[in-house]
């Protein structure tokens, strides 16, 4: 499989120097070159597979030329080894035809487990034997970083620089990073928020001095095998509840486009998705973009889903290179023009071609509150508040097929903004361990190019000359 970027004039690459290369040099981001797909009869026979399994099938066509199925195979047992529910990502009924796919029993107690995990051992497995050191840099919004700091930290020929939004993560989400204290782990509380964190993720990628002086990978869903492996679980969600023979709608809670264009990707390999349903917080360019066409970002609202406090989602780039008939040059102009006025209009073939797949809604907190309300009396759910947008939108947006909410986080991640929905405060599971005890080590900086650089070129390892 060849890797190409959105905006047309990054060298083409594999599956293996996709992975490392993270953001591609023109910019843009990597995507295959062409969507590989799975007979119906290929997607029935993924029922009663167990996940390591289905995992190998869904994504043995993006991985070849770089990984043999049993390597994969390997990888994922590894990776889906360190889950703490045995089916990995189960499913649990809410009602007749709303469900919840839990996607956090991974190490991190977030769905960004599922894909860091596995990315993780892609690294080691492709920087065995490298002379030279990897710096990976990303930013988060919370759950994308300790699920980064779990899968790399203790890992050698890796440093990885993480810049998270200082104050603007929950108690939990930010002593899940900054308790790691292995010396390749670095956390950096930027001074302001998740969308200037990844402007400077994106702009360290662009400036070729220091990304001549380092090399960089990311973390971030801006890599494809973040995306690649996220692709798995709706496949395996979608043929426990009968596909191929019936059509399985998703809610997925949004901030960076990531998961959801996961989603995409399935439906792109012969899944019948009948919807897709974007859930976005009061942080709603997605919902506008999708609803009106216009893709322009305000500043942040900070609310009690902090990891959705996203107004610049990097994904939205691979969809609107997807409408455009994959046309590299006007998406480098569409994007160009978005980067310098921070606002964008989707075209008609853009608008059209979304709107086949995807609905959209903006939840703001009082719906949150009360959709966890509302599966709490209901079913005796607890939902995290990500989730509980997710559910929100489900149920406003259900059309004829069963429905299907990701279940982003633990609820635990968010005791008090579920305490304050429902008044019950949720415990840590036991594989988190004594968190609120441990030491933590992070630095604050002002969030500019000049002083994040001048901190990580300090600590990272120069490329061999
Ligand atoms: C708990 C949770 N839910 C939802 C999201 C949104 O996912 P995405 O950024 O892939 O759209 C995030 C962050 O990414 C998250 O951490
Ligand atoms: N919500 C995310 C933001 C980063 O998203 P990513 O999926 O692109 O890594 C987070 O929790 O950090």
């Amino acid at each position: 499989m060849r890797y190409v970027s959105t905006r047309g004039s990054a060298p083409v690459l594999d599956f293996e120097g996709a992975t490392l290369a993270g953001l591609a040099a023109d910019g843009g981001l990597y995507v295959p070159e062409a969507w590989p797909s799975l007979t119906r009869e290929e997607i029935a026979a993924l029922a009663g597979l167990d996940y390591v399994e289905t995992a190998v099938r869904v994504m043995a066509p993006f991985v070849a030329g770089s990984l043999s199925e049993d390597e994969l195979r390997e990888l994922c047992t590894a990776a889906y080894g360190r889950f703490a529910h045995r089916a990995v990502t189960p499913l649990v009924q809410l009602d007749h035809d709303q469900w919840l796919l839990e996607l956090f029993h991974g190490p991190t107690l977030a769905f960004k487990d599922v894909a860091l995990q596995l990315v993780g051992l892609l690294f080691e497995r492709f920087l065995k034997g490298a002379t030279e050191p990897l710096t990976v840099i990303g930013a988060t919004s919370g759950d994308t970083g300790s699920a980064a700091i779990d899968a790399l930290a203790g890992r050698i020929g890796v440093d990885i620089f993480m810049l998270h939004p200082h104050g603007r993560v929950s108690d939990v989400q930010r002593r899940q990073m900054t308790t790691v204290l292995a010396p390749n782990v670095h956390n950096i509380a930027i001074e302001g928020d998740f969308d200037t964190a990844q402007a400077l993720v994106k702009a360290m990628f662009r400036d070729s001095a220091f990304s001549t002086r380092f090399k960089l990978s990311a973390v971030n869903s801006i890599n494809w095998a973040r995306l690649m492996a996220q692709v798995v679980y709706y496949f395996y969600a979608a043929v426990r509840l009968g596909a191929p023979e019936r059509p399985i709608a998703f809610s997925v809670p949004t901030g960076n486009f990531g998961d959801v264009f996961a989603g995409y990707v399935a439906a792109k390999m012969g899944l019948p998705i009948e919807r897709l349903v974007v859930a976005t917080n009061v942080n709603d360019i997605l919902h506008r973009a999708l609803s009106s066409g216009d893709y322009s970002s305000g500043t942040v609202t900070p609310t009690a889903t902090p990891s959705m406090d996203i107004q610049v989602s990097s994904n939205f780039e691979r969809l609107l290179h997807d409408l455009a008939d994959r046309d590299g040059g006007a998406i480098s102009a569409q994007m160009a023009g978005f980067e310098s006025t921070r606002a964008m209009r989707l075209t008609n073939a853009q608008s059209q071609g979304a709107a086949s797949l995807f609905r959209s809604i903006a939840i703001d907190e009082s719906g949150m509150a009360a959709a966890m309300a509302g599966a709490h009396e209901g079913a005796g759910e607890v939902l995290d508040p990500h989730t509980a947008i997710g559910y929100a939108a489900a149920v406003a947006l259900k059309g004829e097929a069963p429905m299907v909410t990701l279940a982003t986080a633990h609820p635990a991640k968010f005791v008090d903004a579920v305490e304050r929905a429902v008044g019950v405060r949720p415990a840590l599971p036991p594989r988190v361990g004594d968190l609120f005890e441990r030491e933590e080590r992070y630095d604050v900086l002002p969030a500019t190019f000049a002083a994040v650089t001048a901190y990580i070129a300090e600590r990272a390892k120069p490329r061999a000359r």
